[in-house]
């Protein structure tokens, strides 16, 4: 019994320590579990702020920005997002996002391949919904151990820029087919005058396909002298950034042959200012050249002798005579006259009397020097002025002429004796009065009219006291 008391009251102290315990237990329990729901409360209100911070943030974002679940309910979207769908959040949250906005009918072919996890983030696509064009970007958002927990896509409208990236498009295509309907040659230059672009029609005029002159000069396709007389004309405007209007220059073919181009073109500047080259074009005037020189040479010259006709001899004459006063030179004349020429005529015929003519020009090119000037200034009449030559050798040259004349025949068409002729030939030398060819011409007349009147086939001189 008494064994039995023991072992109750040792029972009973044991189940007092413990009831001691466990009420210490829950107390101390109490206390913590106190403390957990208030860090719990806490932690839900930072999270619920931090929420709507984020959402706040979202709202100020223009493009359209939706949160959704691995089956395309939206969870969150922002103002922007409803906007474009034209519906409240809450009619969004929960609904699957291409049947909302945009309304692909299913989902976007970037947003399955994020969820498919072979990539972070979705490749861009872009999705056209109506009028617009809407740039689209979708993220997976996983946990620290990979679970999937939401997908993020962000809409960017980019109507506007896809729009003017089409209308720089259409309008380099318009370009590009305009500069390549030109028959002129379009190019670019560096600030180092290399060609950094050739339109294809450099072909046609030079030869070259447009890459095989980037990286070149325009010099490069000149020959050596003809680039040592326009590198300066170029290295003036370019100095001076003017534009470059219509220069002509001589450049040889791929083939080897030279062609006259007329080159026009305007610096370009950078969007700071900066000088970056030149761009323009290249024309090929070698026919036009021909031809303007071919109108010239006819404009200039006497189609029987092949000497300057009236018009051009008294031009080249008056520069001359100017020419000569200006740095005090000697100036000397000759008028030279066919003999009896009207008989010559009657009696061999009008073609013998043109075979004449040509001789004596023949001659007269023989005999004088580069720098004197020949004219045939009537039917048969001459006029030669010698530059830098005074009177006495004037004489001289005019008598080596007349004798040269006189041994010169032209054949006969019938076949007979060679036509012999002379000529006579007046002398005079500018004075310090002189101020126009005519009164060197007029003197000259007058030694022509003395030496017909003594005879023929000889020279006189007309002196000025
Ligand atoms: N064959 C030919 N004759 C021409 C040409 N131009 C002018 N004549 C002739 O040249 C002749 C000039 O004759 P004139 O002015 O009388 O002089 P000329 O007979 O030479 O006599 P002088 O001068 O006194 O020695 C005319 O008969 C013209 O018809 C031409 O291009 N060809």
């Amino acid at each position: 019994m008494g064994d039995s008391l023991e072992n109750l009251r040792h029972e009973l102290e044991v189940s007092r320590h413990a009831l001691a315990e466990a009420e210490e237990r829950y107390a101390r329990l109490n206390a913590e579990g106190l403390a957990a729901a208030d860090e719990f409360e806490n932690a839900r209100k930072q999270i619920e702020r931090v929420k709507q911070e984020w959402m706040a943030a979202l709202d100020v974002v223009e493009a359209p920005i939706f949160l959704h679940d691995r089956d395309f309910h939206v969870l969150r979207c922002n103002r922007a997002y409803q906007q474009c769908a034209g519906l409240p959040y809450s009619e969004i949250i929960g609904r699957r996002y291409f049947e909302v906005f945009p309304k692909t009918h299913a989902p976007l072919r970037n947003c399955l391949q994020s969820l498919e996890k072979k990539i972070e983030a979705g490749h861009e696509e872009e999705v056209e919904f109506g009028d617009q064009v809407f740039r689209s970007r979708a993220y997976t958002v996983n946990d620290e151990l990979g679970a999937y927990l939401y997908s993020v896509h962000i809409l960017e409208d980019v109507t506007e820029r896809r729009q003017a990236a089409e209308a720089l498009a259409a309008n380099e295509k318009k370009f590009r087919e305009l500069v390549e309907s030109l028959s002129d040659w379009v190019w670019e230059v560096d600030e180092q005058g290399r060609y950094t672009y050739c339109s294809p029609r450099v072909k046609d005029m030079l030869g070259y396909d447009p890459e095989e002159l980037l990286g070149k000069s325009p010099f490069d396709l000149m020959p050596s002298a003809e680039a040592a007389k326009v590198r300066d004309i170029f290295a003036s405007h370019i100095a001076a950034r003017k534009p470059l209007k219509c220069l002509e220059n001589t450049n040889r073919h791929k083939n080897g042959h030279l062609l006259v181009l007329e080159t026009s073109g305007t610096p370009i500047f950078d969007a700071d200012g900066k000088f970056k080259g030149y761009r323009g074009i290249d024309r090929d005037i070698t026919d036009r050249k021909r031809l303007e020189q071919e109108l010239e040479y006819q404009a200039h010259t006497d189609v029987l002798t092949g000497l300057h006709n009236r018009r051009h001899f008294f031009e080249l004459a008056e520069q001359e005579l100017a020419r000569s006063k200006r740095y005090g030179k000697q100036l000397s004349l000759l008028m030279l006259d066919v003999d009896q020429f009207k008989i010559l005529n009657d009696t061999y015929g009008h073609h013998v009397g043109d075979l004449v003519l040509q001789k004596l020009s023949q001659i007269c090119a023989q005999t004088l020097r580069e720098i004197d000037i020949a004219g045939r200034i009537g039917g048969e009449e001459f006029a030669i002025l010698l530059p830098e030559t005074r009177s006495d050798h004037a004489q001289e040259v005019a008598e080596r002429l007349r004798v040269a004349i006189a041994g010169a025949t032209v054949p006969q068409e019938s076949g007979g004796f060679p036509v012999q002729f002379t000529v006579s030939i007046g002398v005079t030398s500018l004075v310090a009065a002189d101020t126009q060819i005519d009164e060197m011409l007029r003197r000259a007349d007058v030694a022509l009219y003395v030496a017909k009147e003594a005879g023929r086939n000889r020279v006189c001189t007309e002196e000025v006291a």
